[in-house]
C-alpha cells in the first residue's frame, strides 16, 4: 500500500457551507492560490450548480492555479455534472467529484429513493462524469449511518463504473475512532476492486472528533484525507487539515505515511482564511491558535528557556510561526522575568531582581498582559529605590533673549543635597551640565524630544532623550512635567541614574568573574 496521503481541501466548498460565510470570486482565487503553495494535492472549488458564482469561483480556479487538482461537486444527476464539468474543462487536472446519500434516513427523508433506485443513480452518475474526465471521486454520504453491506455494493458499483476515489463520510460527525477505523478497514478489504480506487474519509466535528477519526482511517487504509482549514464547515465544522498534516507529520513513527505538504505554509494559509471568511480561529485551537505556542506558567517558560523541546512537540517555524511566545502574566516565574530584562538590557543582581519579580507578581494580579513598557517602568521604580540614586530637588533657570542661559540645579543622594550652577547655550544645556558637576559624569546628549501626553495649557511634556559617555552604551531618560525644563532635568537624571547603576553593576560582574 503506497504510504502517500493525499490531501483533499475543501475550504471552498464544505468550508464555505459555514453558516455566514460567502467568499467571492477573487477571494477564492487567492486563497485557492495560498492551498497550492501549501501543497494540498486537490482543492475543491466548489458546486458549481449551486449559483452562478461558485461556477465562476470553480472556473476562475480551474483556469488559474497550477500544480495542483481541482475538483467540482455535483449530486448524483446529470445536470449537476454538466455544469461542473463546464467550470472544471480548464484545469490542469480535473475531478468531479459527484455523491449520493448511502443511509437508509437519508434514502426515506431526504432522497425519497429506494437502495436500488440509489445504486442505480451513483453508477449512471461516476459512468457520466467518467466520459468528461478519468479522475471521478464518488461519495456515499452518510456512510457512518449507513448499512455496511449496502455501503459496500455501491461502492463496488461505483469503482466498477470507474470511480478513481471513493470517498467516506461521517457526514453528521457520529463515528468514533475505534469504530471509524474498524468500518474503513472492512471496506478496504471487503468491496470488491477497492484496490483499483483510492479510499477517502470527510470527516465531520459534531462531536469533536474529525481528526481523530480521519487518522483512525489512516492508520486502517485510507489514503486520502478531506479537510478545511481551520476546521471550517458545515455545523461543527469539518476535519481541521493543518491539525492532519501536522499529526501525520509529527507522529509519522506511529502513521508511517506522508503528505506533499510544505507545512511552514500553514500559518499563513489559516491566517488569510480567517481574514476572508470572517472566522476567528479560537486561541487555544491546535497548531494555528495563538496560543499554540505561547507559554504563561514559571515552570514551562523555565523548561522553555532551557530547551524548546521539554513543552513544544512541533517548532512553530515549521508551521510559519516566527517562534515562540514567552507571555509574562500571573502564572510566570524568576526565569522568564529575568529573561525578559535581559532582553531590555537590564542585568540584576538576585536580590534586584527579587524585589522587581515581587512588584511584578503584584501588578500581574491586577494586569492581564503585561508589556515591555510595564517591565521598564517597574525596573524605573526599582532603580528610583536604589541607595545612590539623584533625585531633583530643585531647580532655577534664568534664561532670556539677552542673557547667557544659567541653571541653578539642587539633587539629592541618600538624602544628602548637592548643588551646582552651570551655563549653557540653552537653558537644557545648562541643566545637564549643572548635574553633571554634581555626578562627575561627563555625558553627552545624543537626542532630546518631547510629546505632549495631555493636550491644553496645561499640558503635561513627556520628554525622553538619550546620553552616552564614551559613544557605545546608549542610556534613556524619561521625565513628564507640566514645565518642560523640569520635565528634561528629570529625564537627564533619570538618564544618569541608570548609567550609575549600569556600571555598578558591570563592575559586579567583573569582580564576580575574578
Ligand atoms: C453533505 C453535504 O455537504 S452535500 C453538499 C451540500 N451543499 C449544499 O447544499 C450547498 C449548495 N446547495 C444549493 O445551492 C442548493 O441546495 C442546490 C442549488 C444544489 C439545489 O437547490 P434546489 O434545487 O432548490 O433543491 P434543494 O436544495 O431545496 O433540495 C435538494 C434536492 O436535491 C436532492 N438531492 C440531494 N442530494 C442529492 C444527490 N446527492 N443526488 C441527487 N439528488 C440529491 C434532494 O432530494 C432534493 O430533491 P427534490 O427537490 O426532488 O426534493
Ligand atoms: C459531499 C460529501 C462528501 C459531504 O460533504 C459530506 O458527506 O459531508
Amino acid at each position: 500500500m503506497s504510504q502517500r496521503v493525499y490531501i483533499f481541501d475543501t475550504t471552498l466548498r464544505d468550508g464555505e457551507q459555514s453558516p455566514g460565510v460567502s467568499l467571492n470570486v477573487p477571494e477564492k482565487v487567492q486563497i485557492a492560490k495560498q492551498l497550492a503553495r501549501l501543497g494540498v494535492d486537490i482543492i475543491e472549488a466548489g458546486f458549481p450548480i449551486s449559483s452562478p458564482g461558485d461556477f465562476e469561483s470553480v472556473r476562475a480556479i480551474a483556469r488559474e492555479v497550477k500544480g495542483v487538482t481541482v475538483a467540482g461537486l455535483s449530486r448524483a444527476n446529470f445536470l449537476d455534472i454538466d455544469r461542473a464539468w463546464e467550470a472544471l474543462r480548464g484545469a490542469e487536472q480535473a475531478r468531479i467529484h459527484t455523491f449520493i446519500a448511502t443511509s437508509d434516513i437519508h434514502l426515506k427523508h431526504k432522497l425519497c429513493m429506494t437502495r436500488e433506485q440509489v445504486l442505480e443513480a451513483a453508477v449512471a452518475a461516476v459512468k457520466h462524469a467518467k466520459a468528461y474526465t478519468s479522475d471521478v471521486e464518488f461519495s456515499a454520504e452518510d456512510a457512518s449511518r449507513s448499512d455496511f453491506d449496502f455501503l459496500c455494493q455501491v461502492l463496488a458499483a461505483a469503482i466498477e463504473a470507474g470511480a478513481t476515489v471513493v470517498n467516506i463520510p461521517d457526514t453528521v460527525g457520529y463515528s468514533i475512532p475505534l469504530e471509524w477505523g474498524r468500518l474503513i478497514n472492512d471496506i478496504c478489504h471487503k468491496v470488491p476492486g477497492i484496490e483499483k480506487a483510492v479510499v477517502s474519509v470527510h470527516c465531520h466535528n459534531d462531536l469533536g472528533m474529525a481528526v481523530a477519526n480521519s487518522l483512525a482511517a489512516v492508520l486502517n487504509g485510507a489514503r486520502q484525507v478531506e479537510g478545511a482549514i481551520n476546521g471550517i464547515g458545515e455545523r461543527a465544522g469539518n476535519a481541521a487539515v493543518e491539525e492532519v498534516i501536522m499529526a501525520l507529520h509529527t507522529r509519522k513513527d506511529q502513521f508511517g505515511v506522508f503528505t506533499r505538504a510544505h507545512t511552514e505554509e500553514i500559518y499563513r494559509t489559516s491566517r488569510l482564511v480567517s481574514a476572508l471568511t470572517g472566522m476567528k480561529v479560537q486561541a487555544n485551537k491546535a497548531i494555528v491558535g495563538d496560543n499554540a505556542f505561547a507559554h504563561e506558567a514559571g515552570i514551562h517558560q523555565d523548561g522553555m528557556l532551557k530547551d524548546r523541546t521539554t513543552y513544544e512537540i512541533m517548532n512553530p517555524a515549521m508551521i510559519g510561526i516566527s517562534k515562540s511566545n514567552l507571555v509574562l502574566g500571573k502564572h510566570s516565574g524568576r526565569h522568564a522575568f529575568r529573561q525578559r530584562l535581559e532582553s531590555l538590557g537590564y542585568v540584576l543582581s538576585k536580590e534586584e531582581l527579587n524585589s522587581a519579580f515581587n512588584s511584578f507578581k503584584k501588578l500581574s494580579d491586577k494586569k492581564m498582559n503585561i508589556t515591555s513598557e510595564d517591565i521598564e517602568a517597574i525596573i524605573e521604580e526599582e532603580m528610583s529605590r536604589l541607595p545612590h540614586a539623584f533625585a531633583l530637588d530643585y531647580l532655577h533657570i534664568s534664561s532670556g533673549t539677552a542673557v547667557v542661559p544659567t541653571a541653578t540645579v539642587g539633587l539629592r543622594r541618600d538624602g544628602q543635597l548637592s548643588e551646582e550652577a552651570a551655563c549653557g547655550n540653552g537653558p537644557v544645556d545648562a541643566i545637564c551640565k549643572a548635574v553633571d558637576k554634581i555626578t562627575g559624569i561627563n555625558c553627552t546628549m545624543i537626542s532630546w524630544g518631547i510629546n505632549a501626553v495631555t493636550s491644553g495649557k496645561d499640558a503635561l511634556g513627556d520628554v525622553n532623550l538619550k546620553v552616552t559617555t564614551d559613544g557605545c552604551k546608549v542610556f534613556t531618560g524619561r521625565g513628564i512635567s507640566t514645565d518642560i525644563l523640569e520635565a528634561s532635568a528629570k529625564a537627564y537624571i533619570n538618564a544618569v541614574n541608570k548609567l550609575i547603576w549600569d556600571s555598578m553593576h558591570t563592575e559586579r560582574e567583573v569582580g564576580s568573574e575574578k
